[in-house]
């Protein structure tokens, strides 16, 4: 079995015009490739919630802020299609940078306070890109359901504000993260890591659920995040970019845990950003 391969905005609304004549509802995954079992999670989810999925490609140039991070994306086309075939995607629509930003265009959709803080701070520009690319993919596929990773937590709670502030006809369905046997959690980017730094890197995820139990046993917030970073650093990561609890919800800052919560983080190891979050609540 094949996937079928489509690059075009007219292709996709005809295969998927096609399907909702027939009463077929669609899921779309939205993913910049590279694909791995965190992925091929969505995947599944996708085809248990709709008859048809849809996962998109493409290496969106606007969410990245560093043009050397943009070519060392990893880029696995070929395999990706044999993954998906195999787990029985109805279609995969690999759009080019032409088909999605034409000369000419100029729109950007931008999602204030959820996006500015964490991820948005340290990556200028990012998650204008993310909801531009992710709307226009809303737009182009018509799907009912999006699923998204809560490895990028930031990006799925922004996916879900956009969506309610825009009356976007879509349910958004997130899926947890899925991680290595060391807690690692799997991203396109872990090939990047050297066999010293992978090592090391498993170390992120264990202090986050550490850090996330200690605060939900009651341990005062600014000593334990700071003895969190401390633990991180000796661990061998080179510098962190932040590492905060934030509400669940709207991901604003919390000052003690005293409603469900996210703990995440950035950090670089070597020349790889790593990012990783977990859920706490108070006890
Ligand atoms: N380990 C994971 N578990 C669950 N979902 C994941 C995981 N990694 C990525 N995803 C989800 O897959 C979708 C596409 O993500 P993307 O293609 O950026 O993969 P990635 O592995 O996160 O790559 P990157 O190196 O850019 O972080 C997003 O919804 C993301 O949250
Ligand atoms: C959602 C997404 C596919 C938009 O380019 C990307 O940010 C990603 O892979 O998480
Ligand atoms: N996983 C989010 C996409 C990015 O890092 O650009």
């Amino acid at each position: 079995m094949s996937v079928p391969v489509i690059h075009t905005i007219a292709e996709l609304r005809t295969i998927a015009t096609g399907w909702r004549r027939s009463g077929a509802t669609i899921a779309v995954v939205p993913t910049m490739g590279a694909l791995h079992e965190g992925h091929l999670s969505l995947v599944r989810a996708a085809l248990h919630r709709a008859d048809r999925v849809v996962v998109t490609l493409f290496v969106n140039p606007k969410q990245f802020n560093s043009a050397a991070d943009l070519a060392a994306y990893p880029r696995t086309e070929k395999e990706d299609a044999a993954k998906l075939a195999s787990l029985g995607a109805h279609l995969l629509y690999v759009p080019g940078v032409a088909e999605m930003y034409p000369a000419g265009f100029t729109t950007t959709v931008s999602v204030s306070r959820i996006g500015e803080g964490l991820c948005g701070a340290f990556r200028p520009g990012h998650f204008d890109g993310v909801a531009t690319v992710v709307a226009k993919l809303f737009l182009q596929t018509g799907a009912d359901v999006a699923i998204f990773g809560e490895k990028d937590f930031q990006q799925l709670q922004l996916v879900r504000r956009m969506v309610q502030d825009l009356d976007i006809p879509i349910a958004i369905l997130p899926c947890g993260t899925v991680r290595e046997a060391d807690g690692l959690a799997l991203s396109s980017r872990n090939v990047r890591l050297s066999p010293a730094e992978r090592a090391v890197a498993p170390k992120l995820a264990s202090v986050l659920q550490e850090t996330a139990q200690r605060l939900a046993k009651g341990h005062p917030l600014l000593p334990t995040l700071g003895q969190a970073r401390a633990a991180i650093l000796s661990a061998g990561y080179r510098e962190i970019e932040y590492l905060e609890l934030r509400d669940e919800a709207d991901l604003q800052p919390m000052t003690r845990l005293d409603r469900p919560a996210r703990l995440l983080a950035a950090a670089w190891l070597g020349d790889t950003r790593l990012i990783d979050n977990v859920r706490t609540s108070p006890a």
